[in-house]
């Protein structure tokens, strides 16, 4: 069997998201898949990046990940998204970049993807669920099968237990307060496992 092809792609201003993505990959290779790194565009004024120290770190430190093009999704069979809370949705940046997939929703090259998302927020009653789920919302429609982690694995509840995605509360210097390490690993390893009886499953089945 061919390896799974798992894209993790994440939008992240101060680093958080950005390491979760890294676990991610760390789980995913681990399970034996092909795995890339992406970024979503960053979108925000310049003005707006160079008045928090923290984001003009970030983005500096990150400059030579790979941005997400439409080819990484259609190379893909699995992916794992994680991006920060706003307002208890999803930044701008990543329903940007999820708005421009309309050629390949069309053309039904999103459809069966393996997918599964994960999310940061600074209070613990934030909107983690709510966000995660507002992703699972553009999941639906390209015809993607969500992988939740549910309660598969111990680990969910070091990580605060949230079953439709790993969530993490970081304080005001941008600091985990909970250890989602091996949450971010379980998802990942889980993503792949699904991803490869789905990827397997097409060689007998005629897809649909
Ligand atoms: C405009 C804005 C809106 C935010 N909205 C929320 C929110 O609704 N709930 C919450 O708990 N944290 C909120 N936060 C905090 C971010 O979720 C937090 O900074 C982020 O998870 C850190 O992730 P990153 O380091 O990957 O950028 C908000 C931050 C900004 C800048």
């Amino acid at each position: 069997m061919n390896n799974v092809k798992l894209a993790v792609i994440y939008y992240s201003s101060t680093g958080t998201n950005y390491k979760m993505a890294e676990w991610a990959a760390e789980g995913a290779i681990q399970a034996g898949a092909d795995v890339k790194i992406l970024k979503v565009p960053e979108l925000a004024p310049e003005a707006a990046i160079q008045s928090n120290p923290a984001w003009k770190a970030h983005l500096e430190a990150t400059k030579d990940v790979p941005t997400a093009s439409l080819e990484d999704l259609e190379w893909a069979d699995a992916i794992i998204f994680s991006s920060p809370t706003r307002f208890g949705n999803l930044p701008g940046q990543m329903k940007q970049f999820l708005d421009t997939t309309g050629r390949l929703w069309f053309q039904g090259k999103l459809a069966n993807k393996v997918v599964s998302a994960m999310t940061s927020a600074s209070n613990l009653h934030g909107g983690h669920e709510a966000t995660i789920l507002s992703l699972y919302t553009t999941m639906y429609h390209w015809g993607a099968i969500v992988v939740s982690p549910g309660y598969t694995d111990q680990s969910l509840f070091a990580a605060g237990g949230n079953p439709y995605g790993t969530s993490v509360t970081v304080d005001r210097e941008g600091n985990m307060k909970e250890d989602v390490r091996g949450a971010v690993i379980h998802q990942a390893n889980r993503t792949v496992a699904v991803a490869g009886w789905v990827k397997n499953g097409k060689q007998v089945q005629p897809e649909y």
